[in-house]
């Protein structure tokens, strides 16, 4: 029934998922604005559970976080790859932490190749001598604080409206992902994916980041105007395995539904495949620089599914087993 490797229902689903599949441009990654959010709330939240629970992917816009923040979360961002490996090597991923930096070691379960990419992940206990000091990067810890902070509020405001549907208490999720607990394990991921000669574009069984689902409740996903390559495979079984593309626009925030919510949510919301792919002859083919912010449950909170259809299990656990199929044990 399913691949005997791995426990997580989840992650022998995404063993399956590495192959290129055809590209689909019929379907629409729906935008809905949080503009006046306290007035429209019930509105808003229909619109955001309808886009989630058709393909668990929507974009967000009017977002409130202002475009000038985000750029320079990117400016910080590009400013700490362009260091030299030896200086980021001293701030190196912290196995099974999600902080600190790696550069191609992610190995997905669905194509056993690195992903082509380096990351830094700031999730705020774990931070210890991770961050570059400021005569190498002055005010970069400030800068991601600061972000992650903004990232969080508006994560946890769509959360809230989930949480209105799914019958929870609004603030069910607000705690759950408790800033100030020791226990909060939500993680800003920065990513820098390299430029690609010509003649390694559209290389099989080579990806920027391969198909997979996020494991945590929401992420929300900055990119930049024109550095795309991102695709999400809708539709919870996904056997045609038709990718659409997702737009890459600046004013926009990517969201997409993880596994931890679509088990809190008996599947009603679908955490969705997406991957990062190469780009193919005639496209930007320059450094893509991205910004994830994954909300992902504190380390103590359980994951329970409303029917039992899925084991219960502690957010910890569960990141862990998730982690570990991703960067080895
Ligand atoms: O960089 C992107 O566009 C997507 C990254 C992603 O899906 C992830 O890191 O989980
Ligand atoms: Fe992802």
């Amino acid at each position: 029934m399913t691949t005997p490797e791995y426990a997580l229902t989840e992650l022998a689903r995404e063993s399956r998922m590495g192959g290129a599949g055809t590209e689909a441009t019929d379907r629409e990654i729906r935008r809905v604005s949080l503009r006046d959010v306290e007035t429209r709330r019930e509105a808003i939240t229909g619109e955001l559970w309808s886009a989630a629970a058709d393909i668990g992917f929507f974009q967000l816009v009017d977002h409130g976080i202002d475009l000038a923040e985000v750029e320079r979360a990117f400016g910080a961002a590009e400013a700490l790859f362009a260091l030299p490996d030896e200086v980021k090597g001293q701030y190196a991923l912290l196995k099974g932490t999600n902080a600190g930096w790696e550069k191609l070691t992610q190995i997905r379960p669905s194509t056993g190749t690195p992903d082509q990419k380096e990351s830094y992940q700031v999730t705020r206990p774990r931070m210890a001598g991770l961050w570059p000091t400021d005569a190498e990067l002055d005010g970069f810890a400030a800068t991601m604080l600061g972000f992650e902070r903004r990232c969080w509020e508006v994560a946890t405001l769509v959360l809230s409206c989930f949480a209105d549907r799914l019958g929870f208490p609004r603030d069910f999720f607000t705690a759950a992902h408790d800033p100030a607990a020791p226990t909060y394990q939500s993680t800003l991921r920065l990513l820098h994916y390299f430029p690609v000669p010509p003649e390694a574009q559209a290389t099989p069984g080579l990806w920027r980041a391969g198909a997979h689902t996020d494991f945590d409740c929401l992420t929300l996903l900055f990119q930049r105007e024109g550095e795309g390559g991102l695709q999400v495979l809708p539709g919870k079984e996904a056997d045609a395995e038709r990718w659409t593309s997702v737009p890459a626009t600046a004013d926009a925030i990517t969201c997409n539904i993880g596994d931890m919510l679509m088990r809190w949510s008996d599947d009603a919301l679908p955490s969705t495949f997406h991957r990062v792919r190469l780009p193919v002859p005639g496209e930007y083919a320059g450094p893509r620089y991205s910004l994830a912010f994954f909300a992902q449950a504190n380390t103590d909170v359980v994951i329970s599914s409303p029917s039992g259809r899925y084991p219960d299990i502690t957010a910890r656990d569960y990141l862990l087993q998730r982690i570990q199929a991703n960067f080895g044990s």
